[in-house]
C-alpha cells in the first residue's frame, strides 16, 4: 500500500494513520520470542523517509515504541490532544531498535532524548509539542486534520525534514552530560542491562554520523534481543496483565463479582502473620475471634495485638476498638462460616 501511495505520480503527498483510534502501539512483542517474520521495521521506516513527497503521521490514541520510530520517519507529525507517545522498550529489556535511538535525540535534543529513552515514559501530545517531537497538535478529527495539512504542503520537498539528516543539537559538554547520565541510570537500573545499553545509543546519535550510528543501535540492540533479561521483562508484560484475567476456581472474577461483606472473622493461630491479620481485620472493622491452642502463645499475642490496636489508634486519633476482638484458645469453637486466616 505504502508503495504503491509512493510510487503512484498522481499521489502528492501521503498520510499514515493507525486503526481503532489508535496510531501504533509498537512491535509485536509475542514475535520476539520466534524467528522474525514479516517485513522488517527498519528499512520501512528508510523507506518512508526517503521517500520524494511529504509523509505526514495522524497520531490518534498512543505512538509507542516502533509505532514513534515510524512516526519519525515521517515529515511531520500530527497529534491529537489526548494522545500519548513514547519509548517504552526499556521496559522490555530492549532499546527502541528500528532508528528511535538515533533519530530523537537529533530531533528534541540529547537531554530530552535520554529521559525519554533511559524512562520510557509516555509523555502527553502537549508536552510531545513543547519538546517539539510533534509539530502540530489537535482536538478535532486528526486525520481530517493530517490529510488538510498533507494537501498544503504537497508541493513542498521533503528533504529538509528527514530527522536522519540533522546533525544532533550540540551540547556544551557532552562527556560530562554522559558521564553523569551514565552513573544515574546505573544506580537506578541496578543491574538492568537495557537502560545503560539506552545511553550507549544515544551515546552514538550524539557522536557518529546517522549510518554508524544505526549500526552501534543494530549491535546493542542484538545483546539485548537474545538475553534473559529481555525475556524475564517480556514474561513480566503478559503476567501483568494475565492478573486481571485470574479467577478463582467456582469462575468467581474481581470484575464481575459482587464483594460479600464480611462482619465476622476467626483468625486461627496467633504468631506474627495471625496477629497482624487480626489487628488489620479489627482496624477495618471487623468482629475478630482470635484463636491460639498454645496458652503462652496467646498470653503473648494479646498484649501484642492491644498495643498494636492502641499505637494504630493514637496514631489516627481514635479509640481504639478493643471490643472488637475476642480471643479463644477452644479449637472445637472453629466456625466455618466465618473468614478463616492463619498464621
Ligand atoms: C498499547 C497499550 C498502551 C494499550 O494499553 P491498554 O490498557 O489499552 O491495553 P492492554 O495493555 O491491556 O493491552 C491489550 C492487549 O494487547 C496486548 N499488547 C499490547 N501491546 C502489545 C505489543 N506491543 N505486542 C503484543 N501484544 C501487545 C496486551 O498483552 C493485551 O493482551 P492480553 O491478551 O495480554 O490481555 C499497552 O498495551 C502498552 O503499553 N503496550 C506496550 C507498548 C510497547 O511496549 N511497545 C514497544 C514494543 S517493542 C518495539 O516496538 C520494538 C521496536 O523498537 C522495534 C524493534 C525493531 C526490531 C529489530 C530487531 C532486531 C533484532 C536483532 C536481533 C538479532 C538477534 C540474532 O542475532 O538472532
Amino acid at each position: 500500500m505504502m508503495d504503491k501511495a509512493l510510487s503512484d505520480r498522481k499521489v502528492k503527498s501521503v498520510v499514515i494513520c493507525g486503526h481503532n483510534g489508535k496510531f501504533c502501539g509498537g512491535a509485536d512483542i509475542r514475535e520476539f520470542s520466534s524467528p522474525l517474520t514479516g517485513p522488517l521495521l527498519i528499512p520501512v521506516i528508510q523507506g518512508v523517509e526517503s521517500a520524494a513527497k511529504p509523509v505526514v503521521a495522524a497520531i490518534e490514541g498512543v505512538a509507542l515504541g516502533g509505532g514513534l520510530e515510524l512516526a519519525l520517519g515521517c515529515h511531520y507529525r500530527i497529534a491529537n490532544s489526548k494522545a500519548r507517545l513514547g519509548l517504552p522498550e526499556v521496559h522490555l529489556g530492549l532499546l527502541p531498535g528500528a532508528g528511535g535511538s538515533q533519530r530523537l535525540p537529533r530531533l528534541i535534543g540529547v537531554p530530552a532524548a535520554l529521559d525519554l529513552i533511559t524512562t520510557g515514559r509516555h509523555v502527553t501530545a502537549a508536552e510531545a509539542l513543547q519538546l517539539g517531537l510533534v509539530d502540530r497538535v489537535t482536538d478535532r478529527n486528526t486525520v481530517d486534520e493530517a490529510v488538510k495539512f498533507a494537501l498544503s504542503v504537497a508541493d513542498q520537498s521533503p528533504q529538509s525534514r528527514r530527522i536522519s539528516t540533522f546533525p544532533c543539537p550540540r551540547h556544551p559538554d557532552l562527556d560530562a552530560l554522559f558521564e553523569d547520565v551514565m552513573q544515574r541510570v546505573r544506580q537506578r537500573a541496578r543491574g538492568a542491562l537495557a537502560p545503560v545499553a539506552c545511553v550507549r545509543a544515544v551515546r552514538a546519535a550524539a557522536t557518529l554520523p546517522f549510518p554508524q550510528g544505526m549500526e552501534r543501535e543494530r549491535e546493542l540492540m542484538a545483546t539485548l534481543f537474545t538475553s534473559g533479561q529481555a525475556r524475564a521483562q517480556q514474561y513480566h508484560f503478559f503476567a501483568q496483565r494475565a492478573v486481571g484475567r485470574w479467577s478463582m476456581p467456582s469462575g468467581a472474577r474481581w470484575d464481575k463479582t459482587k464483594p460479600v461483606a464480611v462482619h465476622k472473622a476467626m483468625v486461627i493461630g496467633l504468631g506474627t502473620m495471625g496477629r497482624g491479620i487480626a489487628v488489620a481485620l479489627v482496624q477495618a472493622g471487623v468482629s475478630v475471634v482470635a484463636m491460639e491452642t498454645n496458652e503462652k502463645q496467646l498470653t503473648d499475642a494479646k498484649q501484642a495485638i492491644s498495643s498494636m490496636l492502641e499505637r494504630g489508634a493514637k496514631r489516627r486519633g481514635v479509640a481504639p476498638a478493643l471490643d472488637k476482638i475476642r480471643y479463644s484458645s477452644d479449637h472445637s469453637r472453629r466456625s466455618r462460616s466465618a473468614l478463616t486466616g492463619g498464621p
